[in-house]
């Protein structure tokens, strides 16, 4: 089965409203193979009605985060709720920095995806190991470990693409090789393979971030277990243009 490609840009807390009407204007004009990827962008909370209204219709819009159960008495949170009433489609979870600097578990991500999966969102889930993980060799123990807390509360995974972004790569300017890449994304692969379906395997998108950038991304997209990119800094900038455009490696 052929997997979209797919590019994601993840603003992460950055921003002004001009900032952020520039950015739109860009992409809005850019020329990109509508057909060959799918786009989604992530601002703050704060601007996500205002990007969604900007924004070209065959782009979309994900939020950074939203709250593992029904929305109430949660002080600085968003709910899932919210994103059905925004219409908001996508959703990034697990953010290494979310898992890191807030201590979000393996366990309360995967309940997270399963929630916003419960209410009709697409997720993102993010996977990845540090650098003193990948160092002591234990770089796919900890991914297949965090993957799988996902696996055991999601039962359809059509809505679900895995992002594997290692720690180390992240803001860092050190991408991981093209073959670093493909080394984790074809285990992935074989994992959910043994551990979810074969018909999952072959359908479930697996992107990479890290340092991606318009230099990087062409040869990285063509890894065959490559489907895309999670974007941080260079999707605050004109280069994402290229980055989407990286698509057409897949043809
Ligand atoms: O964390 C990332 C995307 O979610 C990647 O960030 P950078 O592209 O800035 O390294």
């Amino acid at each position: 089965m052929g997997r979209k490609f797919f590019v994601g840009g993840n603003w992460k807390c950055n921003g002004t409203t001009e900032e952020v009407k520039k950015i739109v204007t860009t992409l809005n004009e850019a020329k990109v193979p509508g057909e060959d990827v799918v786009v989604v962008v992530s601002p703050p909370y704060v601007f996500l009605p205002f990007v969604k209204s900007l924004l070209r219709s065959d782009f979309h819009v994900a939020a950074q985060n939203a709250w593992v159960s029904k929305g109430g008495a949660y002080t600085g949170e968003i709910s899932a709720e919210m994103l059905v009433n925004l219409d908001i489609p996508w959703v990034i979870l697990g953010h290494s920095e979310r898992r890191q600097l807030l201590n979000e578990s393996n366990e309360f991500v995967g309940d997270k995806v399963a929630y916003a999966l419960s209410l009709g969102r697409k997720v993102i889930a993010c996977i990845g190991e540090t650098l003193e993980q990948r160092e002591s060799g234990s770089t796919f123990a900890v991914v297949a470990e965090q993957t799988k807390a996902i696996a055991a509360k999601v039962s359809n995974w059509d809505n679900v693409v895995l992002a594997y972004e290692p720690v180390w790569a992240i803001g860092t300017g050190k991408v991981a090789t093209p073959a670093q890449a493909q080394e984790v994304h074809a285990d992935l692969r074989k994992w959910v393979h043994d551990n979810v379906s074969a018909e999952v395997a072959a359908s479930v998108r697996i992107i990479y971030g890290g340092s991606v950038n318009g230099g990087n991304s062409k040869e990285l997209a063509s890894q065959p277990d490559v489907d895309g990119f999670l974007v941080g800094g260079a999707s605050l900038k004109p280069e994402f243009v290229d980055i989407i455009n990286a698509a057409t490696v897949k043809n």
